[in-house]
């Protein structure tokens, strides 16, 4: 039986190309990150692979990315659930910031440990470890079941929940996922193994 989770991190947003910290904020896409949603949604196609279920956010960048995908693999029908649970690290008060403007505040390394350290949460928001406690339940209860019984799962997701995701999936420490960077727009296909670890993973990049 094939137990397959493709996860996809949104296209380009308006506010990733204006460089501003997003979090939970609710920018839509750019026609770049329209054209990224609709490229990964035909490498996807071209594996012909027929989704159970989709997971999403409930922020319209995901929504929208989830949204081109399914029609581009032609399942526009296909399930969703669509919880906060996914949604992007909530980036407290640098939400809105232009993140060279905040490099200019802050510090280049303070910034940086704010973007990617693991447990050390921007003000008013949170740090991966913070974000992996919401992601990382919800995988177990809601995602992963679908996947073991067969159902081919899509997640499209953010670049920090993604991330969160990975760590866990992968087995990751948290050395290890302050290096990975997840391209928009570019789904990661994982097989899972009967005993939930990863059997193959491959990304579709164009
Ligand atoms: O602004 C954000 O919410 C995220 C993703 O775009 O940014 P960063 O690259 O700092 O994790």
């Amino acid at each position: 039986m094939d137990r397959i989770l493709v996860l996809v991190r949104h296209g380009q947003s308006d506010w990733n190309l204006k460089n501003l910290f997003t979090g939970w904020r609710d920018p839509d896409l750019t026609p770049k990150g329209v054209e990224e949603a609709r490229a990964a949604g035909k490498r996807l196609k071209a594996l012909d692979l027929q989704f159970g279920i989709a997971f999403t956010s409930v922020l319209t960048r995901a929504q929208h990315t989830l949204k081109l995908i399914l029609e581009e693999i032609g399942q526009p029908e296909l399930p969703t659930v669509r919880d906060l649970a996914l949604n992007e690290r909530d980036y407290g008060d640098l939400s809105g910031l232009n993140k060279d403007d905040a490099r200019a505040k802050w510090g280049e390394e303070q910034v940086h440990v704010w973007r990617r350290s693991y447990d050390i949460a921007p003000p008013g928001g949170e740090s991966l470890k913070d974000t992996g406690a919401r992601v990382w339940p919800y995988y177990l209860f809601n995602i992963l079941p679908p996947v073991m019984r067969g159902e081919k799962v899509l997640v499209a997701a953010h670049g920090n929940s993604l991330r969160a995701l990975i760590m866990a999936l992968e087995g990751l420490t948290p050395e290890e996922i302050l290096k990975q960077e997840l391209d928009t727009g570019v789904p990661i296909l994982y097989r899972l193994n009967a005993d939930t670890t990863v059997a193959e993973k491959k990304v579709l990049k164009g």
